[in-house]
């Protein structure tokens, strides 16, 4: 029995604005997929690594990353094209898993500088007989529930008790059987951005299965705008 990770990958980066996908955006020189690769590696405990890219960009990516035992990864990587949404990216990249894996650490390249030890530590919590756990931090803003804007203006509906919110966070660790069954029940709302779930905990739940959250850390960050990236490149300075 193996722990492997799918590395969502396929995004495009719109909200960053540069030219190219987000995962071969530089950061400290080297691309975010893998800078992701190489710390699921580094954990010890992710054996296997199936990283989801864009369609018609798999040679490219096979070229930086593939090869048995990458240089510099330290683990098999199998590249693998994507979808239209996360979660159909997903989606094929569990179908590329081995079939010794038991455990899936679902982790999203843009989340580049997440640190072995938060990999490590959600895996672990899964091998403890968790079979679905995110990492998350509390939230520092108050928090408020809306309804549609009208004139530029959302009405407040409630105000949600911030001491239970928690931002979550990516690896999201999973029972491979768990997961499996949660995409193919949420597998309708794979194929547009609109319906699809927005994470993978998130299709855990609709199957009315518990989910467990983690301390999540910092350097998990998503990097989503130009904002982030320089963010990020302070965090990644050695
Ligand atoms: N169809 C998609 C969409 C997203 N992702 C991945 O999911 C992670 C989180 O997505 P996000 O940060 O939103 O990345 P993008 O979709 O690339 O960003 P944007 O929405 O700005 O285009 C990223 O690692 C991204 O590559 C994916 O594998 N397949
Ligand atoms: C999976 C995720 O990173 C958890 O916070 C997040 O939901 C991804 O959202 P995105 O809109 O695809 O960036």
């Amino acid at each position: 029995m193996a722990t492997a990770a799918v590395l969502t990958a396929a995004g495009s980066g719109t909200r960053l604005g540069l030219p190219g996908p987000k995962a071969l955006v530089e950061l400290a020189g080297v691309p975010l997929v893998v800078h992701a690769a190489r710390r699921l590696a580094a954990s010890g405990v992710v054996l296997s690594v199936v990283v989801t890219v864009p369609p018609g960009r798999a040679s490219g990516f096979r070229a930086l990353l593939g090869g048995p035992v990458r240089p510099g990864i330290g683990v098999p990587v199998t590249v693998v094209e994507g979808g239209g949404s996360r979660q159909a990216s997903v989606a094929a990249g569990l179908a590329a898993l081995g079939d010794d894996v038991d455990v899936v650490l679902v982790h999203d390249a843009a989340r580049a500088l997440a640190s072995p030890a938060l990999i490590r530590a959600v895996e672990a919590a899964v091998r403890a007989g968790h079979r679905a756990v995110v990492p998350g931090l509390p939230v520092a803003d108050t928090i408020k529930q809306v309804g549609a804007a009208v004139d530029g203006a959302a009405p407040v509906v409630a105000t949600v008790p911030r001491a239970t919110m928690r931002a979550v966070q990516t690896p999201q660790g999973f029972d491979r059987a768990l997961l499996d069954a949660a995409h193919a029940a949420g597998a309708d709302r794979a194929a547009d951005e609109a319906t699809a779930a927005t994470d993978d905990a998130g299709l855990v739940e609709a199957l009315g299965e518990q989910v467990w959250v983690v301390d999540g850390e910092e350097s998990a960050m998503k990097i989503t705008t130009t904002r982030d990236l320089a963010v990020a490149e302070l965090l990644a300075r050695p």
